[in-house]
């Protein structure tokens, strides 16, 4: 690229710099996007790109397929209901393991390496995430899955303030019981985006955001109104995985958060698209 091409680049992402500079943003990485290095090294440099500029940056992590793989390797059968991981006391220590032992402190390491600060936490620790046992109206047995109830968030805000990305694993303390719980990674950074009255709320996936049919990738839906999804749930066209994502963002949106936005983590730097460019990327919820 020319020197004048460069320098164009960046007086034009100015505008968007001043804009989300002091701001918070928490960016979901699901663990599907994190399969392939070249891609993660992608989403690392955006990271440490916007905690350069001042922009407040959480990431929320996931890694449904780590925890996979490390019961596979040990023997362990696991199952999900309902999108959730069916998870006994032996699976709960080891989803504990796969999540803070391996996933965060991996980010950690490459957010370092590339030249940012970074702190891993998990929702254990000073009792940022409380939680009890997930319930539905069928009262169906998840075993240690639970819901948050209490978000504590001044640890995060204070590292923020101080100019470090916290990087947060999906797991909880017990509110009533001595025991650790199991979150889903989309709803646990839903609830950290709403206490730190985030400007902006990404989850990252490996699909291009909300479609109107899976096959079809040009039918994207670029943006949805809040008040839209329960007629496009009767519908149909948001199942599986897709649906806690989007109750996630309606209920950020319906919170306060600016936007919230669905978009592809496998789309090389997608976020600095998203957030310095015009060009909106995946679906934004409005
Ligand atoms: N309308 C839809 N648009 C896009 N994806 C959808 C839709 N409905 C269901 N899905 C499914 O949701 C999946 C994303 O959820 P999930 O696999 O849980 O992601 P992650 O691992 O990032 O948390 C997609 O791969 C797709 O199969
Ligand atoms: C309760 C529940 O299902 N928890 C998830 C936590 C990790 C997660 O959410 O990871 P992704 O974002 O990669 O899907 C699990 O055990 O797989």
């Amino acid at each position: 690229m020319k020197p004048e091409t460069q320098a164009q680049v960046l007086v034009e992402a100015l505008p968007y710099i001043q804009k989300y500079r002091g701001k918070t943003i928490v960016i979901k990485y699901g663990g599907n996007a994190m399969i392939d290095e070249a891609l993660k090294m992608a989403v690392i440099q955006d990271v440490v790109l916007l905690n350069m500029v001042g922009v407040h940056v959480v990431l929320v992590h996931g890694g449904g397929p780590e925890i996979s793989n490390l019961l596979e390797k040990v023997g362990k059968e696991t199952q999900f209901i309902n999108g959730l991981r069916y998870t006994d006391a032996e699976t709960m220590e080891f989803v504990q393991m796969a999540l803070c032992g391996k996933v965060n402190k991996d980010l950690v390491s490459l957010l370092e390496k590339a030249g940012g600060k970074a702190v891993g936490l998990s929702g254990l620790d000073a009792s940022i995430f409380k939680a009890l046992r997930h319930t539905d109206i069928y009262r169906t047995d998840y075993g240690y899955v639970g819901d948050i109830i209490k978000v504590d968030a001044s640890l995060v805000q204070e590292l923020l303030d101080k100019g470090y990305i916290p990087v947060l694993s999906s797991i909880a303390s017990g509110y009533d019981e001595d025991v650790s719980y199991n979150i889903n990674a989309d709803l646990a950074a839903e609830k950290i985006a709403i206490a730190l009255k985030a400007e902006k709320f990404i989850l990252l996936t490996n699909v291009s955001g909300v479609m109107e049919d899976i096959e079809d990738p040009e039918s994207l839906i670029p943006s949805i109104q809040v008040s839209k999804v329960r007629s496009l749930e009767k519908e149909g066209i948001i199942s599986g995985g897709m649906i806690p994502k989007v109750q996630c963002c309606v209920e950020a949106v319906r919170q306060g958060i600016h936007s919230a936005n669905i978009q592809d983590g496998r789309i090389p730097h997608s976020i600095l698209i998203e957030l310095f460019s015009d060009q909106g990327v995946g679906t934004m919820f409005y």
